[in-house]
């Protein structure tokens, strides 16, 4: 029986002075996914997650938040139990860091011992010194800033993250590093995040599902792999085509593993090099060049063995599906 979905939106429209925005659309997201809602300009993004956060109200169709109607007795219950990060860093500056996080805890009567040691735990996630806690904002730089927007969402420990183009502003490191930081706090407090994009990379490396918006309307919700390597018609195909993930050495080591190439359990009699999933396959040629099979490590765990069979298998099939 699968899991009850965290959002399920049945049929939803929304129009906006006459017009539809969003169009029959139906969208489920299950607990601890993270769900990528990417697509060019205008299709509808936004208006989804304004939607799911009850600021919108749709003129059709039927919306459940962790299986409670989304109405104006529920708003307030479910909004609690949500957290925000937008693309426009909203850090109240008149409070010190520290005040910032603990606002919402406070208001959910979390206890202050909890709230202090989870605040410890992202304060060091974040690789922000615990002495930021007691500035202001405007002490702090915009990629420090959004650091602590970040962990702040996550610090109520809420079952879902509301992520509307969080990095959009960033200069490219700090929003690689900001996405990392994102998918290692995910896989620690393992809650469901929604997370809005237009740029295709970010949807392939945050995504487990990636829906494609357009027009009010999801036109493929699928893997990362899938979508690049099976779109569903031309407008996805052109999409994903510029993306680095299309091109074959970029692509991640753990999806390889992840997606059954390889084995769960070591290959007998071959000495084992143990290496991050986040390698790419760019660099596994290298290192299979000089190791006989690789343990694919995904934060401290083994999620699975490659040797060199298992990436011509994988290649194999890319030539036919190309
Ligand atoms: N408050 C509003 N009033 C009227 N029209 C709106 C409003 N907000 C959005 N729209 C329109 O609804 C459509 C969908 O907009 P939305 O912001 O949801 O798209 P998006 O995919 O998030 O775009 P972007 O990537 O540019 O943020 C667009 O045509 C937009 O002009």
């Amino acid at each position: 029986m699968p899991n009850t979905p965290v959002i399920q939106l049945s049929n939803i429209s929304v129009v906006y002075d006459q017009q539809k925005a969003i169009d029959d659309l139906s969208l489920s997201v299950y607990p601890h996914e993270i769900m990528v809602l990417v697509g060019e300009s205008g299709g509808g993004k936004t208006t989804i997650l304004r939607t799911i956060s009850g600021l919108v109200k749709p003129v059709s169709g039927h919306i459940l938040v962790n299986g409670l109607t989304l109405n104006d007795q529920n708003l307030r219950k479910i909004r609690l139990n949500m957290g925000y990060v937008l693309q426009q860093i909203s850090l109240f500056p008149n409070m010190t860091i520290k005040q910032n996080l603990t606002l919402l805890p406070e208001i959910k009567h979390q206890s202050k011992t909890a709230v202090d040691q989870t605040i410890k735990e992202l304060m060091a996630a974040a690789k922000l010194p615990i002495g930021y806690l007691s500035k202001y904002p405007n002490e702090l730089s915009g990629g420090e800033q959004q650091r602590v927007g970040i962990i702040r969402a996550f610090g109520t420990k809420p079952d879902l993250i509301l992520m509307d183009e969080p990095f959009s502003a960033l200069d490219p490191v700090s929003r690689e590093q900001l996405q990392d930081l994102t998918l290692s706090i995910h896989r620690h407090f393992n809650n469901t995040i929604l997370f809005i994009t237009h740029d295709m990379n970010e949807a392939l490396k945050m995504g487990q599902q990636i829906g494609v918006v357009k027009d009010g309307h999801i036109i493929q919700l699928d893997t990362p792999d899938n979508l690049v390597r099976h779109p569903s018609n031309d407008y996805v195909k052109t999409l994903f085509n510029g993306s680095e993930a299309h091109k074959i050495e970029n692509v991640y080591i753990r999806r390889l593993v992840l997606a059954g190439y390889g084995r769960k359990t070591p290959f007998k009699k071959l000495p084992v090099t143990s290496v991050e999933g986040d390698r790419t396959l760019g660099d596994c040629y290298q290192l299979l060049a000089q190791n006989q099979q690789l343990a694919v490590r995904r934060d401290s765990q083994v999620i699975g063995y490659l040797n060199s069979e298992s990436v011509l298998n994988f290649l194999a099939t890319k030539e036919t599906n190309n």
